[in-house]
């Protein structure tokens, strides 16, 4: 379809989202982007644009707008102001961590009512069951226009060369070496492993998955390459793959169908193999994988993007173990009798790194930052029109980032200490919740190489782009039902894993120890 200025055509596969637990005292709202065709302006002037619903597509933007629950109303104004926050919170904080390549930050727009209002009978439709209990707002005009992250961002205009975009949710990076966790348990698992089996039993994903995100943070080749060949074994919602736009790999929600390799080779080949006639079957499609894997792989190690996450590096004695003793890359390993591999460590530049030592500014975990979230409540409690003072709701300014940067975990009993330890907590839970997506277009053979970066596979070159998606910070009000999941997935995992685990290691055990009876007898 031929893409007039101002026509909006939406994409009903990125018409999802998950579901939000409202607590009583939490009336959260949720912002949710529509990817529309923006051009040549960014914001549409007409009065008259008629939205149209569409398969793939090759939109330039994406909007932005503000969901709420039906009974919970806010004025233009404190829209407005919400919008204004989520850009400034990428500008002054995420920029600032993550570098300026990275990180795309976006404008508040205001759209004509009409547009919006067509725009929200369109989708209303499309969308998930799960959140029909909120509406779109329609009343102030107001979006977040953000460019379209599935396309290089290092090239000004909109491309018409084929374009592939893996993105990659990779959660949470370290272990916690909190004192003050208080199940053993979670200096050796990871959090990623041990809501699997939660996830699987809630209905959320039909299947564990082998990925877990200490691979992938671990800079080793291998175990990247492991990582990142679990994520295309269980995609869930940790993996998507574009191309030209359109979604071609990944699952919306359990009921997905199962990944197809040789499909998703199918789409590749022309990327990787462009001219070569290599033949179809397992062998190709293992070849096709093999290309991709390393290429993310290679991308992702890459970057000599500034950023000041280096002003966050916390002392060794803080840093948790470099394996997660669930992944089954590690079991494996010491089922061989071999050593734990080593952390071969990320390079600094790269936005693994960056995005981990954001993450690691929660130096508490929630079991030590709740009592201090508690403390803040308390104060607020007494002092509610302390809560502008305190900038718990922004502004995001320099100012904020500036008490981000003081990793200090003495508790000196003040409030200004706890209220620290909670922005830097609710930070940290944005990076760990936040996604990487890497754009990747071939380079034409005898292209001369011009300033963007490029990245050889075995049989082409591709520009890419690497940048940062959902980097809105997450809600003050949302550490209590943190502090309630936390407890819930350890003790699940107690429950149901561990036990089993643990009563296998003592049959195997009492195995051995008998076969060491009889061997002494002999
Ligand atoms: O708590 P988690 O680790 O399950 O993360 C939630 C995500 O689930 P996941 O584990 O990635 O499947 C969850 O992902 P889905 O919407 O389920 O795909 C959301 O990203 C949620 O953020 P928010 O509350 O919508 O701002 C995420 O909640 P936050 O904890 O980041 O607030
Ligand atoms: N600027 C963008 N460019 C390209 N794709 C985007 C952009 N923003 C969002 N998307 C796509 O839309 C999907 C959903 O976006 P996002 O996660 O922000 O929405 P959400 O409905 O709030 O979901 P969640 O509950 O997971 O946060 C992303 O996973 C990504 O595939």
């Amino acid at each position: 379809m031929a893409q007039d200025a101002g026509e909006v055509r939406l994409l009903k596969r990125l018409l999802r989202g998950g579901s939000v637990s409202v607590e009583s005292r939490w009336k959260r709202e949720t912002f949710q982007r529509l990817p529309v065709v923006l051009s040549p302006a960014p914001v549409p002037h007409s009065g008259s644009v008629e939205p149209s619903l569409g398969e793939g597509s090759d939109f330039s933007g994406c909007l932005c707008f503000q969901f709420f629950p039906f009974t919970f109303i806010e004025t233009s104004e404190e829209i407005f102001q919400h919008l204004q926050n989520i850009v400034d919170f990428g500008k002054n904080v995420m920029k600032e961590f993550l570098g300026e390549n990275y990180v795309h930050c976006g404008e508040v727009v205001q759209l004509p009512l009409d547009f919006v209002k067509q725009l929200c009978l369109k989708i209303q439709c499309e969308r998930p069951e799960s959140r029909c209990d909120k509406d779109l707002d329609t009343l102030s005009g107001y979006a977040l226009c953000l460019p379209n992250l599935a396309r290089l961002q290092t090239y000004q205009f909109a491309e018409r060369r084929p374009i592939l975009c893996v993105e990659i949710k990779p959660k949470c990076g370290f272990i916690p070496s909190s004192s003050d966790v208080t199940h053993e348990l979670k200096h050796r698992v990871c959090r990623y492993c041990m809501h699997q089996h939660l996830k699987v039993a809630t209905g959320k994903w039909k299947q564990i998955s082998k990925y877990c995100p200490l691979d992938l943070y671990s800079g080793n080749k291998q175990r990247m390459y492991f990582a990142l060949k679990s994520l295309l074994q269980e995609a869930q919602n940790n993996l998507k793959i574009f191309k030209n736009g359109e979604l071609i790999y990944g699952c919306k929600d359990a009921r997905s169908p199962m990944a197809d390799w040789s499909e998703l080779a199918h789409h590749l080949k022309p990327f990787f193999f462009p001219s070569n006639g290599l033949a179809s079957g397992p062998h190709c499609t293992r070849a096709v994988i093999r290309e991709l894997v390393r290429v993310i792989t290679r991308v992702l190690l890459s970057g000599s993007d500034k950023g000041r996450a280096g002003a966050l590096r916390s002392g060794p004695g803080l840093r948790g173990p470099p394996v997660c003793e669930a992944s089954p890359f590690s079991r494996s390993l010491r089922c061989q009798g071999k050593n734990t591999p080593e952390r071969s460590g990320l390079p600094k530049g790269c936005l693994l790194y960056k995005t981990l030592q954001v993450q690691m500014l929660d130096l508490l975990d929630i079991e030590g930052l709740y009592p201090l979230y508690r403390r803040v409540e308390r104060y607020l409690e007494e002092f509610p029109e302390e809560r502008k003072t305190l900038q718990i709701d922004g502004p995001y300014d320099e100012a904020f980032y500036q008490r981000l940067l003081d990793l200090s975990t003495e508790d000196d009993g003040t409030v200004a200490f706890a209220l620290t330890k909670v922005q830097q907590y609710r930070v940290a839970m944005t990076a760990k919740d936040c996604s990487i997506m890497i754009a990747l277009s071939p380079c034409l053979q005898d292209a001369s190489s011009d300033q963007r970066p490029v990245v050889p596979s075995s049989r082409s070159r591709f520009a890419f782009s690497v940048s940062v998606l959902d980097l809105d910070l997450k809600p003050y009000e949302s550490i209590p039902h943190q502090y309630k999941l936390d407890s819930k997935i350890v003790n699940y995992y107690l429950k149901t894993v561990h036990a089993k685990d643990a009563t296998v290691m003592s049959t195997r055990f009492k195995e051995s120890e008998d076969c060491t009876l009889v061997l002494h007898k002999v």
